[in-house]
This record gives C-alpha cells, structure tokens and sequence, in this order.
C-alpha cells in the first residue's frame, strides 16, 4: 500500500489514496484501529499526528476521513484539511478551488502557490464551561491565554483540562495562548487523540482567533504564530454571537511518498 505525507505547518499525516478500486479488497482497512496507531507511531511507524484517507464521493470533489494518532476517528482536523487539499490538487482532481466532504459537512478551499486558504464549518458561538472558554470549530476547543507561553508545561495543563469532568466523555483539545501584537497571537496546543502537544493544530488556531476577537475585539484577519510556522484565520462575526465566513489560511506540503510494509 503507497502513501505519502504532507505537513500543514508541522502538524504531519500520512495520507493515503483510498479512491474505488476495481478491487475494494485493496481498500485501507477503516476498522483497524490498532493497524493506524502503528502507522502513526514515530517509532514502530512512519510517524505522524493523524492519518487521512482520501476517497470519493459522488457529489463532490473528494472525502476526507481523519484518523488520530490513536487510531480512532477524530473531528475535523484544519491543518489535516489544507494537507488533503494539497493532495488533491497534487493528483489533478481540480485546478483551483474545491468542494469536498469531511465529518462535519461540506468544505470548500482554494489553493494558491504558497496557501491553501480552507473554508471552516461556521461556529454557533463561544460559552463559558467551568471557568475555561470553549468553543466547537469542528472539533472541540478549550481557549486560554497566558502570559509567558514559552515556559508553559502545555502537556501537563493541557491534560488537567482535557481530561477534566466538564469535558467528559470526549474530552477537549486545549490552546494556550499569548497576545504578541494587535493583530498577532501566539498559540501551542495539546492535542486530544494525539495526546501531546502538537506543532500546530488548525482548528484550536481557529478557535483562538475566534476567540480573540469576542473577548479583545482582535479584528479579522488574525495572525497566528504556532511552534511548526505562521496562519491566519479570517472570519465574519455576526451579532447572535455566532461566526461565518471562517477561513484557516497557510502552508501544506508534500514531505515525503512511500510503501507500507508492515
Ligand atoms: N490537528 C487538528 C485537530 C484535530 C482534532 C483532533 N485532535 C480531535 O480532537 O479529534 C487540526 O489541525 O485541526
């Protein structure tokens, strides 16, 4: 089985065409969870934050299903998101823009010689749980600022809030992050299913730039800086609190195509 592996601002997945074969028999074993974690794993492994299939779809473009690094099917992965793009784009199924699938609904993208700018599910608004903001931008953020983002232990905050009883039973991603300009944020994030810190997670940026502008009036675009490189998520406001029009715009690059042996 080939793969390939892309990076989106060095959150990493192996990504596997998984498109109607004459013989489905050859299809990516969904079911196999153990098989994904392996796969993902740095060490016994190709090594990656998630695996993505992609596949088709009879009205649209392609499907994307995205595994964790756990191997169990996660929410909406961004960055996952502008890496199939960068993909598809790569295999020749469209030239500029695209519709495709994913387990939140449609998306839509565009793609540009350094960007893929990636159309995010509009999000209902922002509540207070427990005394930590939260929001669900495909899959489910904790929003916290900080003031020395740097020395921050993100895995072991990170854990206390994702495990933590106002989050169960899915738990939560959590972003930690720190105002650097007027439009600027700096943002790491501890990711569930990865249960790490990754390098950067495309819907917790999402999520901080969201909530930044709710509580710090931070105007759209926002500029995110994350360990693995820069963003910027652009998005309409509304007045019932609630946001349209969200864009996560970056990077999304081929690293590396192989065969799968194990
Ligand atoms: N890295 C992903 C987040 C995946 C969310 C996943 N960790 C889950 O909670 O299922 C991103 O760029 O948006």
């Amino acid at each position: 089985m080939n793969f390939v592996k892309y990076q989106g601002t060095g959150n990493d997945f192996i990504l596997i065409d998984d498109r109607d074969t004459p013989d489905r028999a050859a299809a990516f074993p969904v079911a196999d969870q153990p098989f994904v974690e392996k796969l993902c794993h740095r060490r016994f492994g190709i090594g990656a934050d998630g695996l993505i299939l992609l596949q088709n779809d009879p009205d649209y473009d392609f499907k994307m299903i995205y595994f964790n690094a756990d191997g169990a099917e996660g929410s909406m992965c961004g960055n996952g998101g502008r890496c199939i793009v960068r993909f598809a784009h790569d295999l020749g199924l469209f030239t500029a823009e695209t519709r495709f699938l994913a387990v939140d609904g449609e998306h839509k993208a565009a793609v540009s010689e350094n960007d893929i700018s990636l159309g995010m599910s509009d999000v209902s608004g922002i509540e207070e749980r427990n005394g930590l903001t939260f929001l669900n931008t495909g899959s489910p953020h904790v929003v916290r600022f900080v003031d020395d983002l740097e020395s921050l232990d993100v895995v072991a905050e990170g854990q206390a809030i994702r495990y933590s009883d106002a989050f169960q039973p899915g738990g939560t991603n959590v972003n930690f992050v720190q105002v650097i300009g007027s439009d600027t944020l700096f943002v790491r994030t501890y990711e569930r299913g990865v249960e790490d810190e990754t390098y950067s997670c495309g819907t917790g940026v999402t999520a901080a730039a969201l909530v930044a502008h709710h509580q710090l009036n931070m105007s759209s675009p926002v500029s995110i800086q994350t360990l693995g490189g820069n963003l910027k998520v652009s998005f309409e406001a509304q007045v019932d609190g609630s946001f349209s029009d969200v864009h996560l715009i970056g990077p999304a690059k081929r690293v590396f195509a192989g065969t799968i042996t194990i």
